[in-house]
């Protein structure tokens, strides 16, 4: 449990359902934050689509250096249909990742007690996606020629550093130490991707040397989308580059719950920068400001920050609230975002 008592959080609501589920999770914050002696110093950033409207700003740098000094940052989700795509998700959410280093993109899933998924035998479902965050086709290292013509040709070039890959294999070598089944899939596609999927092969057969207690095997990504439907019981912990892992984690999503009670961590596991937890989902366009959103994947995104925090028994509530109740959501009923917020936090209350 963390010595610190009083924490300083960073909160950007962002689009669409962003703020509605953001709001939630501060609910679930505050109940707990009562119970177990702690504060959580607020600071609204009021960054995503309708501040670029205005402004045409995305995250000046003035405000990046802002969010810098926080302990935390709780973010919601950004993007929105009337900004171009990609100006909002590469101008302030990739910003905020890549100048915080969040190399690791955590991204836990798990089947709770009763909760519905499209699979015949879901088995156990409990394994975490490592995600690498900084590198990758997400870089912006690309571009295009003769754009609108028939002879265009875009590029989007994956970048892999060999510093950038052994840090979160690492990483996440680690965290499968610290699981009781300690199994490490690496998921890549090295059949044809020989460049970088060679580089991640032989840094997760490296490393692997000083974890030999870790169960180590590779999956091409493909195949990996077979296995996640047909035998999720297989993974423990999942590594992966950026792009492989955002399309993983949303099917992830799919078959154990649902997208709107999928959490991410954006850690920096270094802490020279705040980390950022957000849910998988994004601005949901299409149920925004009707109270339809789940905010449970936005109050999980919570529990992760209080567990990055060092507060462990703050976490371990708003787990234990969530998983009552999803297995209250069974009896039926449709509630609103904010009446599935107030009866977690008032369970996380105790
Ligand atoms: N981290 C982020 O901020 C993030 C993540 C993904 C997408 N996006 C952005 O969000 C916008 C919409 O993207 P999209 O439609 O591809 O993905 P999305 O995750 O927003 O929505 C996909 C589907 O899931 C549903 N959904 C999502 N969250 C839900 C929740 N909490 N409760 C119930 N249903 C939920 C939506 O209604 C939609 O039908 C785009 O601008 C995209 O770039 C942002
Ligand atoms: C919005 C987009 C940049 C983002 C990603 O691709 O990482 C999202 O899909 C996610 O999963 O957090
Ligand atoms: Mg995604």
């Amino acid at each position: 449990m963390s010595t610190q008592k009083n924490f300083t959080l960073a909160v950007v609501g962002g689009d669409g359902i962003g703020p509605e589920v953001t709001a939630e999770a501060l609910k679930v914050l505050d109940a707990v934050s009562a119970v177990h002696g702690v504060t959580f110093e607020r600071t609204e950033y009021d960054l995503g689509a309708k501040r670029w409207h205005e402004t045409g700003e995305t995250l000046p740098d003035a405000e990046l250096a802002e969010i810098r000094k926080h302990d935390a940052i709780l973010l919601g989700a950004v993007g929105d249909p009337t900004v171009p795509s990609g100006v909002l998700e590469r101008g302030l959410l990739l910003k905020l990742r890549f100048a915080l280093d969040h190399y690791v993109n955590l991204r836990p899933s798990k089947i709770y007690p009763s909760v519905g998924s499209p699979l015949a035998s879901p088995g156990e479902v409990d394994f975490v996606v490592v995600r690498e965050g900084t590198e990758g086709p997400y870089v912006g290292n690309g571009g295009a020629l003769r754009v609108g013509t028939p002879a265009e040709i875009a590029t989007e070039v994956s970048v892999n550093t060999a510093y950038g890959v052994e840090r979160v294999v690492r990483d996440a070598f680690a965290r499968a130490q610290a699981r009781p089944r300690k199994k490490l899939t690496l998921v890549h596609k090295n059949n044809v991707l020989v460049h970088a999927g060679h580089l991640w092969k032989r840094t997760v057969d490296a490393v692997a040397t000083e974890f030999p207690d870790i169960a180590v095997d590779y999956l091409h990504v493909d195949a990996a989308t077979i296995f996640l439907v047909t035998d999720p019981a297989r993974f423990d912990v999942i590594v992966t580059d950026n792009l492989f892992g955002d399309i993983l984690t949303d099917l992830a999503a799919a078959i154990s719950g649902g997208i709107g009670l999928a959490a991410s961590g954006n850690i920096n596991p270094d802490r020279t920068a705040p980390s950022m937890f957000e849910p998988v989902h994004g601005s949901a366009p299409d149920i925004a400001g009707q109270q339809k959103a789940d905010p449970t994947a936005a109050i999980l995104s919570a529990a992760l920050l209080c567990d990055h925090l060092g507060l462990t028994e703050a976490a371990a509530a708003i787990e234990a609230a969530v998983t009552a109740d999803i297995e209250e959501r069974t009896a039926g009923g449709t509630r609103t975002t904010s009446e599935i917020g107030d009866a977690i936090a008032k369970r996380a209350a105790g």
